[in-house]
Formats: structure tokens, sequence, C-alpha cells
């Protein structure tokens, strides 16, 4: 058994990036990595502009009625310039007006009888945003190898670069083994259990951001399962499936990874759950068994898988966060020889609330964590308030 530690470090060792990208549209770069640093060429704002509605006009007049020389629509150039005892009423966005140096908002103002407006507030603020405050030309907010979120896709939509070159993703084939598995479509009759790890896969490999390829259950012989593994590897760049990795007499998969030329790297982690977790190469290839029980599956893929595609990408932080945090309850387990790990609620006052779980086949216990959780290998106990590393899920 090697530590977690280790297996991400020889995980990331194994990595060869992709060197294709591709041009795409603004909408198609979620969740792709991001090729060229994303440079301004323009000044944000472009322009002094108001950040309110009301009135452009001087400070120093504000103890006097003022005068409405102009309106100000967002989109407009102001044509009239603000000299003692005037104003332009303005709308959110539009040009502050020449002469002006402060806004005063709509609500703070009363019209007078005669249609001049007069200051009711105590203290003017300037409501104005100076040009170029945000962002100045030659400026570059994103940088290569970030992974591409909604609001990145705002910046660069601002920016005007409209087709954004991301990395190629990577096709991962999923393979969920055993005879026991049907489909969700089925109902499982005498022994059968639903497969709920390809699926679980299938949406993982989406959200980061790779192409997933399903193949489908896959039966507990040795020559049904040394096909599959044999065209996975041939039609992609990273291979996992899951279940067969342990001491079973059907957990042929490693062997079978030998036999066709994978060097298995580790096929046994100090984690739990995860243990019999087993990783290989084969080229530039890619190939994860991961242990059959699915919240096994589940917390693996994350924390090795998943970096893994981040990195062929060329992702500048393919690791997710972990946050310290504090224990809501003393906490306590049988045995220490693995890190454990456990699902969690993160309560609104930050602190940390293990939740019922029962083992790495409790799925059940991951639909309401908003997290995962580690104790550290040789701790039983831990009390309340003491930090623990957390992982948002
Ligand atoms: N003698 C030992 N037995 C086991 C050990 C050990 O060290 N010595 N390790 C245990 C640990 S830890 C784990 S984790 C499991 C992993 O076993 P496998 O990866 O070989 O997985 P399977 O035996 O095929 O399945 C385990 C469990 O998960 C269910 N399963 C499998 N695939 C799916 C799927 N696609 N969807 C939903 N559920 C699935 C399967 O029915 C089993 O119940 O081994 C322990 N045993
Ligand atoms: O390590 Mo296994 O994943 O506990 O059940």
């Amino acid at each position: 058994m090697i530590s977690l530690d280790k297996a991400i470090r020889i995980v990331e060792q194994s990595v060869t990036a992709l060197n294709s990208e591709e041009r795409v549209s603004l909408s198609e770069s979620l969740n792709r990595v991001l090729r060229h640093d994303v440079v301004s060429d323009i000044n944000m704002p472009p322009f002094r502009k108001t950040a309110v509605d009301g009135y452009a006009c001087r400070a120093a007049d504000l103890d006097n009625p003022l005068t409405v020389i102009e309106v100000i629509a967002a989109g407009t150039t102001p044509q009239k310039t603000i000299a003692q005892g005037t104003c332009s009423k303005i709308m959110t966005g539009a040009p502050i007006p020449n002469g002006a140096d402060c806004v005063i908002p709509v609500e703070d103002t009363e019209l007078l009888s005669d249609g001049t407006i007069r200051f009711k507030g105590s203290k003017p603020k300037s409501n104005i945003c100076e040009l170029g405050e945000d962002i100045k030309i030659g400026e570059s907010p994103l940088s290569k190898g970030t992974l591409i979120k909604p609001q990145h896709i705002a910046i660069m939509a601002a920016l005007g670069c409209h087709s954004p070159i991301v990395s190629v993703r990577p096709r991962v084939s999923i393979l969920p083994t055993g005879d026991e598995l049907v489909e969700p479509t089925e109902i499982p009759q005498g022994s059968k259990i639903r497969n709920s790890n390809g699926h679980q896969l299938i949406a993982q490999v989406i959200s980061a951001g790779a192409i997933p390829m399903y193949h489908g259950i896959v039966g507990d012989t040795e020559e049904v399962t040394e096909k599959a593994i044999a065209r996975a590897l041939a039609e992609s760049d990273v291979v996992v499936l899951t279940g067969g990795v342990s001491m079973g007499d059907f957990d042929y998969v490693p062997r079978i990874m030998e036999r066709l030329g994978v060097k298995i790297l580790f096929d046994s982690i100090a984690v739990q759950p995860g243990k019999p977790t087993t990783f290989g190469v084969a080229g530039n290839k890619l190939i994860f068994g991961l242990p059959g029980n699915p919240v096994s599956s589940f917390v693996q893929f994350e924390l090795l898988v998943k970096p893994a595609l981040l990195m062929m990408m060329q992702c500048n932080e393919p690791y997710a966060r972990t946050y310290k945090l504090p224990l809501a309850i003393d906490y306590s387990r049988k045995r220490a020889e693995r890190l454990g790990l456990f699902p969690v609620i993160v309560n609104d006052k930050g602190e940390v609330e293990p939740l019922e779980f029962h083992g790495s086949a409790h799925i059940f216990s991951l639909a309401k964590a908003t997290g995962i959780a580690a104790i550290p290998l040789g701790v039983k106990e831990l009390k309340k308030g003491e930090l623990l590393d957390v992982r948002p899920i």
C-alpha cells in the first residue's frame, strides 16, 4: 500500500499533456481549458460613466436648486457642459458630461414646482466610474491554463474574445465490470444490482471537461474483460474501469492489464474508501481500475482521475482546493491504518458535520453531502473544534 500523496504524485508524473487545441464558440468553451492569455483591447469602462440613475452636477452647487439642461440616456453622448447651477439628468451607464464631478441619485432629490431639482441628501458621493478603473488596454484578466467558468465567459465576451482557443478534450473510456450489474432501465432480479458507477463516471468525466465513451457493462470473464480493455485502450486516451480490482476469484482487472502490456504503477492505496485502486500506463495512455464500491469509485475519480484529465488539458489548477474547517462534534473511528475520507455537510457556521456513513457502498450518504473530510492515517479520534481538511463536492 502506498500513501494517497504518493499515488497522486505517480499519476501526475505519468500524465502526457495533449498538445492539440481548437477554436470554439463562447458557449462551447465552458469547462474547457484556455490555451492563450486573454488580453484586453479596450479600457473598461471605456469612458467616465455614472453608476446610478440621477443628476450629474458639481458637488459645490448642491446647496441651491439646479436647472436640468439635458437628459442623457445610456448609449448617447452628452451635448452640454455642466456650469454653475445646472445639472443633467443621467441614466446608469451613460457618459458623464463635461463639468460634472458627481452624480446624485434620483431618490436623493426632489422636483420643485419651477422644474428645478434640489438635493435632499446629507453628503454627496461621486458615483462616477473612472475610465479604465476595471481594466486597462493590454492587461490580462485570464491566463493560459484557466479552466473556463461562466464568469470567465462574461470577461471574454466583454473583451471581444468571441472564439477562444482551448485544449482538445481527452477521450475517456468507461467500463463498469461485474456479472451482477444491470442497467438502470432494468429491475434487478435475485442477486443483481443496478450499475450506478458507470453513469456516475460518465457525469464525472463530463464535469471534468473530458469526453466520456461509455462501453456498457463488461461481464466477469477474462476473455470478455480483456477484449473490452484492449478496445478501450485503442480508442481512448484514458481508460477507467470499476470493479474487479480486489481479491475475489473474478477480480481479473490487474492481471489483464498486465497481459495487455500495461505497466502497473500501483495497486493499493492507504485510503478508505478506495484501497484496491489500481493505476497503470500503456505508452501515453492512462488506465485506472477503480474499486467497484460506488463511494470508492466516486472519491478516487475526484482524487486521481480528474486532476489527470485537467493536466492533460494543461490546466494550471488541476487539484481541487481543500479548506481547513473545525469539526462540529467529536468524531471517532475503529481503525486508523488508512487515511479516512467521509461525507460531511459544512453548516452555516462553517463547521463540519459528519453524515451517517456505512462505508464505501453507501452512495446515499452523498445525497446531501457538501464535502468530503479527511481524518489522517494513524488518527482514531478528533475532538469538536479540531481542524480537518475538507474538499467541497
Ligand atoms: N479479501 C479482501 N476482500 C476485499 C478487500 C480486501 O482487501 N481483501 N478489499 C475490499 C475493498 S476495500 C473494496 S473497495 C472492494 C473492491 O472490490 P472490487 O473493486 O474488486 O469490486 P467488486 O468486488 O467488483 O465490487 C465491490 C462492490 O461494488 C459493487 N459494484 C461493482 N460495480 C458496481 C457498479 N458499476 N455500480 C454499482 N455497484 C457496483 C459490487 O456489486 C460489490 O458489492 O473489495 C473489498 N473486498
Ligand atoms: O477501500 Mo474500499 O473502497 O473501503 O471499500
